[in-house]
């Protein structure tokens, strides 16, 4: 049967004509947000900081994957949750409005698109379509990172979110750093691999911790194994606890499984507030991400599989590949 797709631009075509502008809206952000291609890892941060601003039991909280961080940037950058997020918002707001397209999908095909430049990044579905009429969040819908487990596993289950689907998402935080629990060392990163989609962060998130990489203990941070590599408070005590850490340990040894289970609850995070019905699937736009070079974690040099604290009770620890040598300090990600 004969094909009828859509011609866009630069000889690319789409199944929906809808679908064309996005690939303008890529080659501009791949040049200007992501300096030629990089895993990009703030903008991707905003996604779920717009996302999460939604209640099953409160419709007051927020409408969701809807654009309100940029719309009411006034109100939501101010919440001490989404300190720093003013930078990509100033940066992505004037990039939307010159595509035309709501503030909503821009956030959302950002982080795709960011995520899809790490190596062996996912490749997350993008639905086009959503309104730029929005309402503003309402303070505490964004998890701190001093927050319990209770808190945060409470607060994502309000948003849909299952223990396990809270892990799933925290995958993000494979290619993400800190600028601002300890502003003294910007850029320090969650694992030694911050441009890797890799399982990194899982298994040096189980490491015992040993010091602080900055100025001291802060609220929101926690002992790190590695010379500057950050560790959330958050993510050390989701890495312990018996309601997460069996997930948690699923992916030491499965970057496959790291990347489908991230694919399916981000394009559940992508429509939180929307009904996927009215929207057009335009993900053939996202770009194919590089290949992981492993399936597999490592023990950082420095350290043996005796210095993790494995914490499912279920299932042994797996045994990983431990690297040799001494211990390397992680080097920050450049600034953006
Ligand atoms: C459970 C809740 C979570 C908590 C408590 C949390 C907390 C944090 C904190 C405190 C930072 C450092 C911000 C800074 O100092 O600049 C951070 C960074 C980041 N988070 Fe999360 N996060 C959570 C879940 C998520 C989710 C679900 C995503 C995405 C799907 C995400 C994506 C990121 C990214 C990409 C960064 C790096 C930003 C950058 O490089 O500037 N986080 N997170
Ligand atoms: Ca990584
Ligand atoms: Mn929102």
């Amino acid at each position: 049967a004969p094909s009828h797709r859509a011609t866009c631009s630069g000889g690319r075509t789409a199944s929906n004509a809808v679908c064309c502008k996005w690939f303008d809206v890529l080659d501009d952000i791949q040049a200007n947000l992501f300096d030629g291609g990089e895993c990009g890892e703030e903008v991707h941060e905003l996604t779920f900081h717009d996302a999460i601003g939604f209640s099953k039991s409160n419709p007051k909280a927020g409408g969701g994957a809807d654009g309100s961080i940029i719309a009411f940037s006034e109100i939501e950058t101010n919440f001490p949750a989404n300190l720093g997020t003013d930078d990509i918002v100033e940066q992505q707001r004037p990039l939307a409005i010159k595509h035309g397209v709501s503030f909503g999908d821009f956030i959302q095909f950002a982080g795709a698109v960011g995520v899809s430049n790490c190596v062996g990044g996912p490749r997350i579905q993008f639905l086009a379509g959503r309104s730029n009429v929005s309402v503003a969040a309402q303070l505490g819908t964004v998890p701190e990172p001093a927050d319990s487990v209770t808190k945060i596993l409470a607060r994502m289950g309000d948003a849909g979110f299952s223990p396990s689907e809270v892990v799933d998402l925290l995958i993000s935080h494979t290619v993400a750093a800190q600028d601002h629990v300890d502003p003294t060392i910007h850029g320090s990163p969650f694992d030694s691999t911050p441009s890797d989609f890799d399982p990194q962060f899982f298994v040096e998130t189980l490491l015992k911790g040993t010091a602080f990489p900055g100025n001291g203990s802060q609220t929101g941070g926690a002992l790190s194994p590695l010379p500057g590599e950050f560790r959330l408070a958050s993510d050390g005590l989701l890495a312990r606890d018996p309601r997460t850490a069996c997930e948690w340990q699923s992916f030491v040894n499965n970057q496959a499984l790291m990347v489908s289970r991230f694919e399916k609850v981000m394009a559940k995070m992508a429509v939180l507030g929307q009904n996927p019905r009215t929207l057009v699937d335009c993900s053939e736009v996202i770009p194919v991400p590089k290949k992981a070079t492993s399936n597999t974690g490592f023990i950082p040099s420095g350290k043996t599989l005796r210095d993790i604290e494995a914490s499912c009770k279920t299932k042994p620890f797996p045994k990983l590949p431990v690297v040799s040598g001494p211990i390397v300090p992680v080097p920050p990600v450049p600034p953006s």
